[in-house]
Order: structure tokens, then sequence, then C-alpha cells
């Protein structure tokens, strides 16, 4: 089985490095830089919270696929891990690359991204994944996993090789016949990344201040009233129900800490990636998160007031930095 990641950066190195240690011929499609790194790094290195470090060097790293793509043999399987806003770029070049058995297995956060593509892409299978961690690459080559959680993707032929050979190697990975609760559940999370780039400190310092946390419950209080109306069950990330988020969030510090700790595992360096965006001056995922929220809150007659001054916020840090 051939795969390719195209778009590596910070999730697609990672999930490239776990299937090359799990025994597949994977490809990186990616930026010349990023090439250079694992170059002079010998290989992609994978390191977690918990300890967990090695390198693995990819078969292929392809700079130049959308000058050329028939120039390549087509791939299985190809993970699309580029930005939301960077999906639709590419639709001509992953029809040269893959053949009519082939999956195309979309990683992004947020909504909007797959639906702007899936008609153009028809010829084969299109598959949604989900990245339930966060993932920050370091300057030395290193791919730093910093929260908990497995690669989530939908299933089929392709994908359930992958979880087997992935499980071998104590990865662990999850599949699921149906992406929507996963994929609007994850977007609950989500919401936070944009008020953690606001606030410019890392995760677990940004949720000890109860402003921020507060913000975040009233962010989350409005998808959870969206998803109801649109009558959307979410998948549950972390140790409690969705429903009780905003509840255990706008608790008093002391309170909220206690009950943290014991709801998700997360490194105290941790950001997410919309901070990481924000630092490098690049477009943000705004729109298909709390821009998304906003989008469908409208079609659902359900106020977004919170999200709306959030995704604001957003657009005036992008052009200021
Ligand atoms: N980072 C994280 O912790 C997490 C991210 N996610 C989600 O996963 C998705 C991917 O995020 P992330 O991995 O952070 O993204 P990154 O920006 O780190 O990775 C995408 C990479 O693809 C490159 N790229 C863009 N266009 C092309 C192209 N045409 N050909 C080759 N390379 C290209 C980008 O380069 P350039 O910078 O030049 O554009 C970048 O290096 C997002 O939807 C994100 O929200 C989900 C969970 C966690
Ligand atoms: C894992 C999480 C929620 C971390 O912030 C994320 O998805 C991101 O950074 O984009």
């Amino acid at each position: 089985m051939r795969i390719a990641i195209f778009g590596a950066g910070s999730t697609g190195c990672y999930l490239a490095g776990q299937l090359c240690l799990s025994g597949f011929d994977v490809s990186l499609v990616c930026r010349p830089t990023i090439k250079q790194t694992i170059l002079a790094n010998n290989g992609i290195t994978l390191s977690d919270y918990q300890g967990f470090l090695q390198t693995v060097m990819p078969n292929t790293m392809i700079t130049d696929i959308e000058q050329a793509p028939t120039a390549y043999d087509a791939f299985d399987v190809v993970f699309v891990t580029l930005k939301c806003h960077q999906v639709s770029s590419i639709t001509n070049t992953l029809i040269a690359i893959t053949h009519s058995n082939s999956s195309i297995i979309f990683m992004q956060n947020g909504l909007g991204s797959f639906d702007a593509v899936r008609d153009a892409l028809s010829h084969c299978r299109l598959l949604q994944g989900i990245t339930p961690f966060n993932v920050l690459q370091q300057t030395d080559g290193r791919f730093h996993k910093g929260t908990e959680g497995v690669f989530t993707l939908q299933k089929n032929e392709h994908t359930q090789m992958i979880q087997l050979a992935m499980q071998s190697q104590n990865f662990g990975c999850d599949l699921y016949q149906d992406m929507t609760t996963v994929i609007y559940g994850k977007l609950l999370l989500n919401l936070n990344n944009a008020l953690n780039a606001i606030t410019d400190l890392p995760i677990k310092q940004q949720l000890s201040l109860r402003a921020s946390r507060r913000q975040l419950a009233g962010a989350m209080s409005e998808w959870l009233k969206v998803c109801k109306a649109a009558n959307i069950t979410l998948h549950q990330y972390t140790k409690v129900k969705p429903q009780w988020l905003p509840v255990i969030l706008s608790m008093p510090n002391m309170v909220f800490t206690l009950l943290a700790q014991q709801m998700l595992d997360i490194d105290p360096q941790a950001r997410s990636s919309m901070w990481e965006d924000i630092q490098a001056k690049r477009k943000t995922e705004i729109e298909y998160i709390n821009g998304a929220v906003v989008r469908l809150g409208k079609q659902y007659g359900v106020k977004t007031p919170i999200n709306e001054a959030i995704v604001a916020q957003i657009h005036q840090l992008e052009q200021s930095v």
C-alpha cells in the first residue's frame, strides 16, 4: 500500500512518522524547508508528553508534485494534512496522483473544507479523519505530541489495514463509520484554538485564567445549542460529557484545577495550531471553526455573539502581526 501525506507539516509529519514506524511505504509531499529539516536531522523525530522518542526517515520526500503530478505512480492512500483554506487548491493534483480504488483522507479541523472539494473528487473514495491531539513542530526537526489521543479515521479496507499496523506498534488508531459526531465534537474543543492564540499563553496556563475559561464556556455553549437545534450528537473526547464542559470551565480556579487534572492529560508547553499560525503570520482557520458556529447558528436560528466577537478579534490579529 503506497501512502502519501499531502501537506506534511506538524500533524502530517507526526502521522508520517507513525506510519513509517508501522512498516508502510510513506511519501511526504511537503515544502522544501520541511524536507531540508528532516534531512538535516536524519529523519522525522517523534516525541510526546509521556517521554516517547523515536526517529524515522520517510521513503520519499516530494517538493514538486504540483509541477508534474503524473511523473509519480498513483498512491493507494493520500492523507491531506493541509490547513483548511489550502485544500481546494490541490484538487487537480489529487486527481492526477490517485486511481479509482484510492482513498483520500481529509484530516482538517472544523467544517467546510471537505464539502468544498468532495464533488470534484468523486473518482475515488473520500474519507475524513481527525487528529484529536496537539502537535508542535520544534526547531530540531522534532514533532512533539502535547496532549493525549490517537489518530481517528473513517472506516474502510485501507484504514482497517492502517489501524492494525498502528496498533501493533502501540500507537493506537480509532475507526468510525460515520464521522459527523467525531468532527462536530472536535470543533467544540477547537473553539479554544482562537482564545489560545489571543492570550498568547500555553493552553494549560491559559486555562488557569477564569476569564479566558468563561469566554470558552460561552463559545462552547453556543455550539452546543446549534448542535442541539441541528439534532447532532457530539463525540466525547474528554472524561466528561460535552454538555458539562461549559459548566466545569466556569467554575472557580481551585475546583477547575482539581477537575481538569482528571479530565485531560496535557503538556505544559502545548499551544493551539491557531497560535502557531498567528506566530508564523499565516492565515488562520478561524472561518472554519468559530466562523462555522456563526454560519450554522444563522441557519438554525441560534444567536452566536461570543463566537462572532472571537472571529473579529482573530481577523484583527491576522492583520496586525
Ligand atoms: N497542529 C496541531 O496540533 C493540530 C492541527 N490540526 C488540524 O490539522 C490540519 C493540519 O494542521 P497542521 O498540521 O498544524 O498544518 P501545518 O501548516 O503545520 O502543515 C501543512 C503543511 O503543508 C504545507 N503546504 C501547504 N500547501 C502545500 C502544497 N500545495 N504542497 C505541499 N505542501 C503544502 C504547508 O506549508 P506553508 O506553511 O508554506 O503553507 C505546511 O508545511 C488543520 O486543519 C489543523 O487545524 C488538528 C489537530 C492538531
Ligand atoms: C488538539 C487541539 C485541540 C489543540 O489545541 C487542536 O486541534 C489544534 O491545536 O488545532
